[in-house]
């Protein structure tokens, strides 16, 4: 894409309803007064080699960039047995809340252990293990996982019953295929006639207010922004947006760099416990 369509397509996203905050999602503190001067001076003084106004969004962009950097070579100097307590206890907590227990529908992420994500395959196995008819008498959840569709932001949330479901993609990803082993066309949540309660997001850096910092394809940002419209037009609660992080990924509030597109998470889930973070969180952890 060129990079005025790029702009375009950007200018679209951030109109309203995006960034409207709601009472379930408050606003986040925007930047502070200070980083918004810096980055319009810097800004005006700044002109890309093409002679093009470098504007105060690429700027968080290129924050947004070399943060990720920082995060990745901390997470791949990560001690792997701190790494796997900390998968452990992570997946434990997530299984034994009150929020996954009454869960009926999710969308999770298939962790990839080259990207160094938090481990979901223990969460994962319990929803496609469980028959439905386990002592806690816990219905069995139906999953949905995401597959890219093409370098655009743009992914789809697919049901899932099995692993088996799922194949490697080009960035070594385990993503369902389109179609089951039957020739019928997977669910895709967007169509669903249930609403989906929780969604378990993967993300690079995070911080106790709300942001998250992804991996910078804007996918899940455009999807959630699309789910939360959806659930919003059916008269839907609004999921609860959960996300699963190592300690060295939380980072000081106001630190992850935000654009209006960046839709913020309602709690954290640590190797220490539970953060609640919104008032949807606050409501039932
Ligand atoms: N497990 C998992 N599945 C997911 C995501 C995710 O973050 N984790 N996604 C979330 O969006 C979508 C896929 N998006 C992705 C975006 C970038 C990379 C990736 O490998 N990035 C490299 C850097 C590549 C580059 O800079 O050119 C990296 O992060 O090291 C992977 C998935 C949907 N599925
Ligand atoms: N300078 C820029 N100006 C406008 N758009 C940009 C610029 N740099 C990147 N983008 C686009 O903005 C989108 C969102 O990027 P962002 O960094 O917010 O993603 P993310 O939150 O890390 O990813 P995800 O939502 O998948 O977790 C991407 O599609 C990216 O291509």
């Amino acid at each position: 894409m060129t990079k005025m369509g790029l702009l375009q397509r950007l200018a679209v996203r951030m109109t309203p309803p995006f960034i409207t905050p709601t009472a379930a999602s408050p606003p986040l503190p925007s930047f502070t007064h200070s980083l918004r001067r810096n980055l319009r001076s810097s800004a005006a003084a700044a002109m890309s080699a093409t002679n093009t106004p470098v504007t105060p969004l690429d700027l968080i962009f290129k924050e947004k960039k070399s943060l990720r950097a920082k995060v990745k070579k901390q997470l791949r100097s990560m001690d792997p047995n701190l790494r796997s307590q900390q998968d452990v206890a992570i997946q434990n907590i997530v299984l034994d809340s009150p929020w996954f227990k009454s869960c009926k529908r999710l969308c999770a992420y298939i962790s990839c252990p080259a990207l160094r994500e938090v481990d979901t395959s223990k969460i994962l196995s319990a929803i496609l293990n469980n028959s439905g008819q386990d002592d806690d008498a816990q219905v069995r959840k139906k999953l949905y996982v995401p597959r890219v569709e093409d370098k655009n932001s743009y992914m789809r949330m697919l049901n899932i019953s099995r692993m088996d479901d799922l194949i490697a993609n080009s960035m070594d990803i385990l993503e369902p295929s389109p179609f089951d082993a039957d020739g019928n066309e997977r669910e895709n949540v967007m169509f669903a006639n249930e609403p989906v309660d929780l969604f378990i997001l993967p993300g690079l850096a995070f911080d106790k207010s709300g942001r998250r910092l992804g991996r910078g394809g804007g996918y899940y940002d455009t999807f959630l922004a699309k789910y939360q419209e959806l659930a919003n037009d059916r008269k839907w609660k609004k999921p609860l947006f959960v996300a699963l992080s190592y300690s060295t990924q939380i980072l000081e509030d106001g630190v992850v760099p935000m654009t209006p597109n960046d839709v913020p998470i309602d709690a954290l889930v640590l190797s220490s416990g539970v953060i609640p973070i919104t008032p949807a969180a606050n409501e039932i952890i």
